[in-house]
């Protein structure tokens, strides 16, 4: 048959109703399909609105109106006060939300099990941890801490107090004169090196890669953190990969599992070798012993295990040591009573800071405790995504998916729960726990996590690392007491401010203060 223009139209125009009903009746079906797939994937989001909708909201222009509230501390303290007992919905600074939770609802929440509060999803956001590939469920850690670290700590005090002593006089300048120091830096070089001897032993602990680890690792995370956020969503995976600061962090990864790789090796081959072989008594040992039952025996595994403890431990131990000496230095009448209670402890302990001579500094433990309470690590704590919906007792509900948060530092900031809240008394504590109950003593030590002390998180995940930090702080801070008289530069007088960014709350790095040696 010919080809003809007509022919053909005139064909199509024969076919043309029942085709364009085909394809009408396609196009119906395939439109209802989708209306019926949108709205099935709206509906939850609908219901997640409308159950958001139902919570009040606080954010800076229902708070008060715009200009009045500067900072997200002040946010999250108009927040506490306005809806005390209710959970409130609350839009940071930043843009982020979260449903902020009133303390008194603390005890009913940390007796959700973890599929239905969850502390690893609530950080996989804030650490980015799809790209930055931290461990955000350190169960190996955790364990190791839990069942040897912690326990341990009476037979170790004295290892790690001889590196305390020996630490500060490698990174302490002899200070004859009034010298300015740089405290803070010199303070991670300390920590990086005390924590070290516990996590990898007595060699690596003195090596210079593996303390530039340490010190650079955190500094590193936070940097890639920072610049991931940066990236638009769908741009991450394309972009993330090729961040400089991304590739430092993987190079870093690389190089810890360099370091750690022939100790691994020869611990292992040793276990084979010698049924009598004599563990090492450290962190790396504990985490081989238990890296079976978590699936961790890979050097690569067991390396970025160790730089989660890096992360974890040392710039939260360093930053909280510096927050105590920029308070120290800016309370000089609290030096004296210190450090004589320092002497006296060790003075019953044969002149060492053992582990009696720890638990004798209450004055000490006191002083840190209420330091913290002013200069909280966050603003916020126990942070948690919300996987299963949740009703609280007092009736509201909170749906799946949200980050929940408590405001810390309003609630330490609340005079109904620390009377005179505003005001800095360094031994607050101390007089709580001359109250002579268990229960004074035990709610008011620097170690205590309740509803009222969240510096070290609460419940199942509050930090398991706080026992060896307590002990770790107060030895450094011993030292620097018997040693050493603290002033701030010049003719100040006033505390170094915070540094705030978002919900963090940290010492300014780059401040100093002046040391001056105390001649026997
Ligand atoms: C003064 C120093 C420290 C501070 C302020 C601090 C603070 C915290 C906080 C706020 C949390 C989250 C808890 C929660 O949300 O309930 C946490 C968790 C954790 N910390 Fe610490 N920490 C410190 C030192 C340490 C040290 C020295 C170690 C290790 C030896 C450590 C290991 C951990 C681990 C492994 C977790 C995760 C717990 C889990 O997933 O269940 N921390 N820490």
């Amino acid at each position: 048959m010919e080809f003809n223009t007509t022919n053909t139209t005139s064909e199509l125009g024969v076919m043309e109703p029942q085709t364009l009903a085909r394809l009408l009746h396609i196009l119906q079906t395939a439109t209802v399909a989708a209306l019926i797939f949108a709205v099935c994937a709206y509906i939850p989001k609908l219901k997640h609105r409308a159950h958001l909708a139902k919570l009040p909201v606080f954010n800076s222009s229902t708070g008060g109106g715009k200009g009045y509230i500067k900072s997200t501390k002040d946010l999250y303290s108009e927040g506490y006060r306005k809806f005390k007992d209710r959970a409130f919905l609350m839009t940071t600074l930043q843009g982020e939300s979260s449903v902020v939770v009133p303390q008194a609802l603390l005890p009913e929440l940390r007796k959700l099990p973890d599929d239905v509060l969850s502390f690893p999803k609530a950080i996989d956001r804030s650490m980015e941890v799809k790209y930055t590939r931290i461990e955000a469920d350190p169960r190996l850690s955790v364990h190791a801490i839990r069942s040897d670290l912690t326990p341990a700590l009476a037979r170790l005090n004295s290892t790690i107090c001889a590196e305390v002593d020996d630490a500060m006089r490698q990174h302490l300048p002899l200070c004859h004169e009034w010298t300015e120091v740089p405290i803070s830096d010199k303070l991670v070089d300390v920590v990086a090196r005390i924590s070290g001897r516990v996590f990898v032993g007595p060699d690596l602990c003195q090596d210079p890669e593996y303390l530039e680890c340490c010190t650079k690792y955190t500094i590193y995370l936070m940097d890639a953190v920072r610049a991931i956020k940066k990236v638009r969503p769908w741009l991450k995976p394309l972009m993330v990969p090729r961040l400089p600061e991304i590739i430092r962090l993987r190079d870093m990864e690389k190089k810890a599992a360099r370091i750690l790789q022939p100790m691994v090796r020869e611990r292992m081959e040793a276990e084979k070798a010698d049924p009598d072989w004599q563990r090492p008594d450290d962190m790396m040992q504990w985490l081989l012993s238990h890296g079976a039952e978590h699936g961790k025996q890979s050097v690569e595994s067991l390396a970025n295990t160790q730089l989660g403890l890096i992360f974890a431990a040392i710039h939260t131990t360093t930053m909280t040591a510096t927050n105590l000496l920029y308070t120290l230095a800016s309370t000089p009448e609290y030096i004296v009573p210190l450090r004589e209670e320092v002497r006296e402890a060790m003075a019953e302990n044969d002149g060492k800071i053992t582990t009696r001579a720890l638990q004798h500094m209450v004055k000490l433990d006191s002083y840190m405790k209420e330091v913290t309470r002013l200069y909280p690590p966050g603003i916020t704590s126990f942070a948690r995504r919300v996987l299963k919906g949740i009703t609280l007792s007092n009736g509201q509900y909170i749906p799946a998916g949200v980050i929940i948060e408590v405001p810390a530092q309003a609630i330490y900031t609340d005079s109904d729960h620390f009377p005179d809240s505003g005001t800095f008394d360094g031994f607050r504590h101390y007089k709580l726990r001359q109250g002579g109950t268990a229960s004074d003593h035990a709610r008011n030590q620097f170690v205590t996590t309740n509803e009222l002390n969240l510096a070290f998180g609460y419940g199942r995940h509050a930090c398991p690392g706080r026992f060896f930090a307590a002990n770790e702080i107060k030895m450094i801070i011993a030292r620097l007491l018997l040693d050493f008289d603290i002033k701030m530069p010049g003719d100040a007088t006033e505390r170094y401010l915070q540094i705030e960014t978002g919900s963090s709350s940290i010492p300014d790095p780059r401040k100093t203060l002046m040391l001056k040696r105390v001649e026997a």
